[in-house]
């Protein structure tokens, strides 16, 4: 699965983990919407969940930004767009807090969710935290990834945020 960042550039660069997948060869950087090429944009503000009905796309889109800054006009990028279900954070800023991941912990999350998971592991591994995520989240990851689509997979967030 390709990787590719709309980046914005407006935090902490040395924090910033789409800069290091970048250095690792693992995504691709774009600095305007318009050289960001289509996929399957991860938005939090979109309306459908991941499911593995999407797994036949080639690509996935995160935008790296500030929290701050992450509007839902933000992410008006070509394709189509999708929010990742209940998942927890594992890196050291915003540990434990669901549905605000940083960028490769989307993508991860992403991957596994689409069947990818050697690929989740390997982005992972740029990061001492990076395990941790897949721990963290083992249950629902292997739950979303054998649903057939976007209804299922909310039915069983629900289970979580029930809980
Ligand atoms: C707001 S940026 C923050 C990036 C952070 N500065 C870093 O260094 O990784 C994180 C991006 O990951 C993706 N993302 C995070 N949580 C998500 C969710 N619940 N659903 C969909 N995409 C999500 C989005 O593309 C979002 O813009």
């Amino acid at each position: 699965m390709e990787l590719h960042v709309r980046y914005e550039g407006n935090d902490d660069p040395e924090k910033c983990t789409a800069r290091r997948l970048a250095k690792f060869d693992e995504a691709a950087l774009h600095r305007s919407t318009r050289a960001t090429p289509p996929g399957i944009v991860l938005n939090p503000f979109a309306e459908r969940a991941l499911s593995p009905a999407d797994s036949d796309e080639s690509r996935l889109v995160a935008l790296d930004c500030s929290w701050e800054t992450a509007e839902a006009e933000a992410f008006d990028l070509a394709g189509s767009q999708r929010s990742l279900p209940f998942l927890v954070a594992s890196n050291p800023i915003n540990y434990g807090t669901a549905f605000q991941l940083n960028t490769v912990e989307a993508f991860a999350g992403a991957l596994c969710i689409l069947g990818e998971r050697t690929q989740a592991e390997r982005v992972l591994s740029h990061f001492s935290w990076g395990q941790t995520f897949l721990d963290l989240n083992e249950e629902p990851l292997k739950r979303y990834a054998d649903c057939a689509d976007s209804s299922d997979v909310i039915a069983i967030q629900d289970e979580y945020l029930a809980d």
